[in-house]
């Protein structure tokens, strides 16, 4: 994972210093791209240790259009504690957006079906795209995610908020738009979701696995995690897992936690930091 290291050397040299919402203050860079060969292993950062177990039932649960903390808490994950009301919601956000966009007329849009019926059926077309960014839902920045919840709109403005799906050479390719990037907690997370989404799809649709390209708008790092991306610096990169997916399952929307095997991670020690809210 040298790509993540050379970004976070990046901000570290060229960031600007910028306030922002959450009050904590940051360095930051506008536009940058990673691209991560997915034949080449799973891109886990290990240059610290990631909780793989929180980033994979994530994902299962934005595939499952749940919006309720309850599943990840069901699952010791509490990653999204912070943003969710009292009764376990943080609105119309990922789960929502990709499984049940919602239409004028009171019909619902799911975006990552549609996506995997093009490319079973057209993949070479360049429209295969779901997009988080519905800015009917979006927050009012000046109130608190909960305060927005409660008035039925998104916790947060969707961070990794539209992707790509490309088909060449039999293999699946897919691109990310990341508008916000919280480059020391949130991008490991985001780049391995994305990873374990590209297998589930290529799977699917009997492709193989191609690149991941990683795009960020604003990309920075919060000021008390500095010293912790500076330690990271410091540590040399391992060779990057594999990922077996142990069964086909009928549809992407019927995968579970115990289909899915990291191999071979080996990390440096996890680095401990608090999250911005
Ligand atoms: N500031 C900020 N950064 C984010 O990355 C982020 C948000 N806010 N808000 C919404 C979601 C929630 N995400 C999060 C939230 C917390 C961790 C975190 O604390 N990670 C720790 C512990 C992981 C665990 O317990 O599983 C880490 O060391 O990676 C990671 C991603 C990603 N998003
Ligand atoms: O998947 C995610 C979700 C969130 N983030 C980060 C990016 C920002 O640091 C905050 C969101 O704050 P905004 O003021 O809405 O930009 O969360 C992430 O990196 N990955």
């Amino acid at each position: 994972m040298r790509q993540y290291l050379d970004l976070l050397q990046h901000i570290l040299d060229n960031g600007f210093d910028k306030g922002d919402r959450t009050g904590t203050g940051t360095k930051s860079v506008f536009g940058y791209q990673m691209r991560f060969n997915l034949q080449d292993g799973f891109p886990l950062v290990t240059t610290k240790k990631l909780h793989t177990k929180s980033i994979l039932h994530e994902l299962l649960w934005f595939l499952k259009g749940d919006t309720d903390i309850g599943y990840l808490k069901q699952h010791g994950v509490r990653i999204w504690d912070e943003w969710a009301t009292e009764d376990g919601r943080i609105g119309p956000l990922y789960g929502k957006q990709w499984t049940a966009w919602q239409k004028p007329d009171g019909d619902t849009i799911n975006q990552i079906e549609e996506v995997i019926q093009t490319l079973k059926t057209n993949p070479n077309s360049r429209r295969m795209i779901v997009s988080a960014w519905n800015p009917a839902d979006l927050p009012d920045e000046s109130i608190a995610p909960q305060a927005n919840v409660q008035q039925g709109r998104m916790a947060l403005a969707a961070c990794h908020a539209f992707f790509q799906f490309y088909v060449a050479g039999g293999k699946l390719s897919c691109q990310l738009y990341q508008r916000s990037a919280d480059t020391f907690l949130g991008v490991p997370f985001n780049i391995a979701s994305y990873a374990f989404l590209v297998h589930m799809i290529a799977q699917q649709c009997d492709l193989d696995v191609g690149e991941f390209v990683w795009t960020g708008g604003d990309v920075h790092l919060y000021n008390n995690t500095i010293e912790q991306a500076k330690l990271q610096l410091t540590r040399e990169p391992m060779p990057l897992p594999k990922l077996v997916i142990k069964r086909k399952p009928d549809s992407i929307f019927d995968y579970q936690f115990d289909d899915f095997e990291i191999v071979g991670y080996e990390s440096h020690p996890h680095i401990k930091a608090t999250v911005s809210v």
